[in-house]
């Protein structure tokens, strides 16, 4: 049998009251791998990982974690699972850099300062983070908030990562950096999914990628084909393929 992928959905539909956004979506993505979620605005890219992370409960269909199904298993608990999400630069804005970390590590155990360990760990990647250990996370940039973000996920080393709007109102230079970040979490063997608005950023980053419109996967094709395809990837951006 091959290995379960890390995580996966199999005919998931999705609503918010009467209105359905989702209808029938099957995604997979293998250990170790990164896949993208593209589509144009509005299709249903935050609801699937909203479905996946937790926070909703899918209408119809399931979500498997390793090969577990977890759609019954609530969100707090799918961290402890193996499944972080990170969406948009959020941190908590009264607590410092260091208090924002030790409060995300808490899967990690307290004994023989193995959470210190873990949140020094974080400062060694991210030493700009460090300059501001003191500092409430309100006052950072919104690139130090994402580094922030994304050391959280170093000190929870999920198995799978979901990452909604990486890129959002970020300078390009910024965003260089911080995938070259995301890369080393995925070569520390994080599986991710990576949502993102700017299918450049995606493509940059991932093995392969799925398109969505109108609440359904419309194509997945591995990124070194997209890279031969611009037109291909500009008309799926645009949608009018479902
Ligand atoms: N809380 C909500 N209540 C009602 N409708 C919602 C809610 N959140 C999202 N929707 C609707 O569900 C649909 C899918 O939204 P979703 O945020 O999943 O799309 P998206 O592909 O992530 O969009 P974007 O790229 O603009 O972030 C949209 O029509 C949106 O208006």
């Amino acid at each position: 049998m091959p290995p379960a992928d890390a995580i996966a959905c199999a005919g998931v539909d999705a609503a918010y009251g009467p209105v359905q956004v989702l209808y029938g979506v099957d995604v997979r993505v293998a250990d170790g791998e990164m896949v993208g979620l593209c589509g144009p605005n509005g299709v249903g890219k935050t609801t699937l990982v909203r479905v996946l992370s937790g926070l909703q409960r899918p209408g119809a269909g399931r979500v498997l974690l390793a090969g577990r199904d977890i759609t019954a298993v609530p969100a707090a608990r799918r961290v402890r699972l193996g499944l972080s999400t990170v969406v948009g630069q959020q941190a908590f804005g009264s607590l410092t850099v260091t208090e924002n970390l030790r409060m995300y590590g808490y899967t990690v155990s307290r004994r023989d300062g193995r959470l210190r360990r873990a949140v020094d760990g974080a400062f060694a990647v991210f030493p700009r983070l460090y300059e501001r250990r003191d500092q409430p996370a309100s006052t950072l940039s919104g690139g130090e908030r994402q580094m922030l973000v994304l050391a959280k996920t170093l000190i929870q080393r999920p198995r799978v990562l979901l990452v909604d709007e990486f890129s959002l109102g970020l300078a390009p230079v910024v965003v260089g950096g911080l995938l070259e970040m995301v890369r080393r979490l995925n070569r520390l063997g994080t599986a991710l999914l990576v949502v993102e608005q700017s299918v450049n950023v995606a493509l940059s980053l991932v093995d392969r990628a799925y398109f969505m419109e109108k609440g359904t996967i419309v194509a997945e094709h591995t990124a070194a084909h997209l890279a031969q395809q611009p037109d291909l990837v500009q008309s799926l951006m645009l949608g009018g393929h479902a």
